[in-house]
């Protein structure tokens, strides 16, 4: 019998998993909340600007040091049976490293400058440096920009080095590397300093067949380029291989032996096709969590206007890997939820439930419409399609008599309309949608969700019976980095997770929220580009 590792590490937490590779069969796990959380208000008592989001790196070292020794002692399993462990993480959450692979805001000075710190994935601190380079490339004419859907984000990674380049000089002065974090846990695993193809492709503006995109890089400035090529650029492992053996001094720290093989690091959502076992083309995965990945698969590259990248080889080796997505999806629940009234808390607690659960229940009955509300998705900012992280969200159709479970679910649905506006698109570029796959920590946690989804999107749902597909995808590319599968494929279809059920659509709520699609859709074009200077002339005046 063999096993494998694979750790999630989500927006909040991290996840450590030891997986039996036969069948993916989970043997022990251990969660770790990550203790300094997500850095957005104040660091170290410094009020912080709006949008910033950063994270503690030594965080991301406790899960390992935490969990793995947990599951070890935990499970009796013999670490020389333990073939590979593969590592998922959120992207592009950046970081910034000496030589010896340490955080800069480990160093003595540092503590208090902000853009010393992990800059998380959704951190919204770059967007000026995410317009200069889609006007420069746009300019430019630069047909390439159509691999990332004609967009640049300010949540990738080259917008977050030109912003600590413009703001933190010093920071860039004492970093010797950059990197995605889940590409610094592989190398602090394994002593090396390389990175994956995966947050490369989707993230850095890097393709197999040309590299970096130098071209671009120069016409902002030599210094950019000089900083991608001196800092970012490193020996690239591709999904499939292992990057390498654990390094005596972490195999010793850690219980493991020296011969388990690390996988290069995979997005997370991404992760999670391989978790499914979706690996085929015609098949839209949700992956749902803080935020929404929508990701598809394909034989051929197409430049699909509004999604976040296409690359091959990303997930499935010989496919082209396609990702759209929504910035702000179980936060918005979160922020839903945050609202709710004193009598609703007092009345979850009294029934030992979540707050989640009692709004869903008390609205889970009412026709679709039935509250006059809609709303617009975009309390992070607007990914897909629009690619505007500087959109904020709206709620139209409130009464003296709106109850706070119609806002909850007003705000389901309007995540499953934006979902809608993707779908339509990867199908308006030649992508059809045969097959919905919902993953992630959500889908399983809420039924009307999975049902408002079904019959917004007109498809048959079918719900991964796992919060914990990234983590089993990881354990996957674990798997076969350790030898115990000869292709991604062959692993995928052995170790994948369940089916929880399948949710058909209902034709007469298909038809009461086509109506209110439409209505969203008005909105949607209204707020998100033809009337968008009034949600802008707003926010001009946010501190
Ligand atoms: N019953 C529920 N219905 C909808 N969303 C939920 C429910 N329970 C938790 N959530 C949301 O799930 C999100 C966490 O999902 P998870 O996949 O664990 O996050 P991540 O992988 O992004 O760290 C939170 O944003 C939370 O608001
Ligand atoms: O950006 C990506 C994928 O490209 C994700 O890592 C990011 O949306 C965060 O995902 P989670 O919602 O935290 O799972």
């Amino acid at each position: 019998m063999t096993y494998s590792i694979g750790i999630d590490y989500g927006t909040g937490s991290g996840r450590v998993f030891l997986v039996q590779t036969e069948n993916g069969k989970i043997i022990s796990q251990y969660i770790k909340p990550y203790t300094h959380g997500t850095i957005d208000e104040e660091l170290n008592g410094q009020k912080l600007p709006h949008g910033f989001s950063l994270q503690n790196a030594n965080d991301y070292l406790e899960v390992l040091e935490e969990g793995i020794p947990h599951v070890l002692k935990e499970s009796k399993v013999n670490p020389n049976e333990i073939v590979g462990l593969g590592i998922d993480f959120t992207s592009s959450t950046v970081i910034f490293v000496d030589k010896d692979m340490n955080p800069i805001h480990n160093k003595s000075g540092f503590e208090d400058n902000p853009h010393a710190y992990v800059k998380l994935w959704k951190h919204h601190g770059a967007e000026a440096e995410a317009d200069l380079l889609y006007n420069t490339a746009i300019k430019q004419k630069k047909r390439w920009l159509g691999n990332y859907g004609y967009n640049v984000s300010s949540e990738w990674m080259i917008p977050k080095i030109m912003e600590v380049m413009n703001k933190a000089p010093e920071v860039l002065e004492a970093t010797y590397a950059i990197m995605d974090a889940g590409d610094w846990i592989v190398n602090k695993l394994t002593s090396q300093n390389i990175r994956s193809n995966c947050g490369l492709g989707f993230k850095s503006f890097w393709e197999e067949e040309n590299g970096f995109h130098y071209d671009l890089f120069d016409k902002i400035n030599q210094t950019l380029s000089d900083v991608v090529r001196n800092k970012l650029e490193a020996p690239i492992v591709n999904i499939g291989n292992t990057a390498g053996r654990l390094s005596d001094e972490m195999a010793n720290k850690l219980g493991l032996t020296a011969n388990t093989q690390v996988s290069p690091f995979i997005i997370d959502a991404h992760s999670s096709l391989l978790g499914i076992g979706s690996e085929r083309e015609g098949q839209m995965t949700m992956v749902m969590g803080t935020s929404t990945c929508h990701l598809m698969l394909s034989k051929e590259q197409k430049k699909v206007p509004g999604i976040s990248g296409s690359v091959k080889g990303a997930i499935i080796p010989e496919l082209f890997a396609y990702e759209a997505g929504q910035s702000a999806v179980g936060d918005l629940f979160e922020y839903a939820v945050n609202q709710a009234p004193k009598s609703y808390i007092d009345e979850a607690d009294e029934r030992g439930i979540s707050i989640h659960q009692l709004l869903e229940e008390k609205t889970t009955n009412k026709l679709p419409g039935s509250s006059g509300l809609i709303a617009l998705d975009w309390h992070n900012g607007n990914r897909s399609v629009l690619s505007d992280s500087s959109l904020r969200g709206s709620l139209f159709g409130l009464t003296l008599h709106t109850k706070h479970e119609d806002i909850y679910r007003a705000y389901l649905e309007a995540t499953a309309f934006g979902t809608k506006m993707i779908m339509q698109q990867y199908e308006d570029w030649g992508m059809h949608v045969e097959d919905v796959f919902a993953c992630g920590g959500i889908p399983k946690r809420n039924k009307l969700l999975m049902d408002i989804y079904a019959n917004v999107l007109n498809k048959k749902v079918t719900v991964i019976d796992s919060e914990y597909a990234p983590a089993i995808g990881a354990a996957i590319l674990g798997a076969v980095a350790g030898g115990a599968y000869k292709t991604v494929k062959d692993a995928a279809q052995a170790m994948k997770e369940p089916v929880l059920y399948e949710i058909e659509p209902d034709p007469s709520k298909v038809e009461r929220y086509a109506l209110l699609f439409n209505s969203y859709k008005e909105l949607h074009d209204i707020h998100g580009y033809k009337k968008a200077r009034i949600m802008k002339s707003v926010a001009s005046l946010v501190e």
